[in-house]
């Protein structure tokens, strides 16, 4: 049961060499989730990696040296035992007709937002499927990505995603699929809220005197402090923030202009609007 729960530590992928794994789109997730395989010791001659855009294909030449590199899909990839769809959801479809004559039998990991199995199903013929949906900090190995399996993928598949995934970091798997666009607007798409609260703390700080880089490294400092110290408590967020709010003080001073704003509701519709958005981008594809 390793691919069901984050909890358990599945064969890292670099123990057993990497299967041939095919990713379509070379773009920055691909790119994050390559690098953390790379950095987590996996050989990388049996991946190929389709990316149409020459710039980026050097790039990725350069980065990742051994890994076959292509401009389009040939029969590199019918061997593929993993294909990983890391498009645009708006690519996709065109990505599929492109490739499908080229691929074998393989296990089909997506980590495209909002695309269904259903679609990549009808767009490629695929029966095992593992949608995921990482994040940018996977660069650096402090990722979370939410998983969901398709009822055809067995356990194998479910390890062999979560091997893939495992360099990025953190892995949660969801038992419905719907759940995957709460993932993308909670965590998928976090980072930006995350980098955008300290943008708007740093200018703060700029404008109360402090220099640019003083006031970036106390907004960053103090994000992931924070964020640590919650991962290393069992209190509820709401005691943790009332810890840090004296009667009478700054703190409250600065929360009540937020709640006059009623910040929170704010924060709550913008996650809706992601979860929206991820669903929009999934009924597009089923339209078309
Ligand atoms: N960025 C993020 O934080 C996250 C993104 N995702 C998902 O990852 C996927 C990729 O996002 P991201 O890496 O940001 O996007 P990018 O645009 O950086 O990467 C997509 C890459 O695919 C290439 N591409 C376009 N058409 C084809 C094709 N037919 N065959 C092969 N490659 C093709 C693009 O080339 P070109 O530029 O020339 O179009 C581009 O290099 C999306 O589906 C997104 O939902 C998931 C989690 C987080
Ligand atoms: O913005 C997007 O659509 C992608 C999915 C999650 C993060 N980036």
């Amino acid at each position: 049961m390793c691919g069901m729960n984050a909890n358990l530590t599945c064969p890292a992928i670099h123990s057993v060499s990497l299967p041939i794994t095919a990713f379509i789109g070379g773009g920055n997730m691909s790119s994050a989730l390559i690098g953390g395989l790379l950095t987590s010791g996996a050989e990388l001659a049996n991946l190929r990696v389709v990316e149409p855009f020459a710039e980026q294909r050097a790039r990725l030449q350069q980065r990742f040296p051994g890994a076959q590199i292509l401009e389009a899909p040939n029969a590199a990839l019918r061997n593929a035992q993993a294909v990983v769809w890391a498009v645009k959801p708006q690519q996709f479809a065109q990505a599929a007709a492109d490739c499908r004559a080229h691929l074998g039998d393989a296990l089909h990991v997506s980590i495209m937002a909002g695309v269904r199995c259903r679609a990549i199903e009808r767009q490629t013929g695929a029966q095992r499927m593992v949608r995921t949906m990482p994040n940018t900090p996977a660069l650096i190995g402090q990722g979370i990505t939410g998983l969901f399996a398709s009822a055809q993928a067995s356990e194998a598949d479910r390890a062999l995603a979560d091997a893939l995934l495992a360099p990025a970091g953190r892995r949660v798997w969801v038992q419905r699929e719907d759940l995957l666009d709460a993932v993308t607007a909670v965590s998928g798409s976090g980072p930006a809220y995350a980098f955008y609260l300290a943008e708007a703390m740093t200018r703060a700080g700029e404008e109360l005197g402090l220099s640019g880089a003083q006031a970036r490294e106390l907004a960053l400092a103090t994000l992931a402090g924070a964020a640590a110290l919650a991962q290393g408590s069992s209190e509820p967020l709401a005691t943790l923030r009332a810890n840090v709010t004296s009667k009478g003080g700054t703190t409250a001073a600065a929360l009540g202009v937020f709640d006059a704003a009623d910040m929170q509701t704010t924060i709550i519709r913008a996650l809706h609007a992601a979860d929206q958005r991820a669903k929009e981008l999934g009924d597009a594809l089923e339209a078309g």
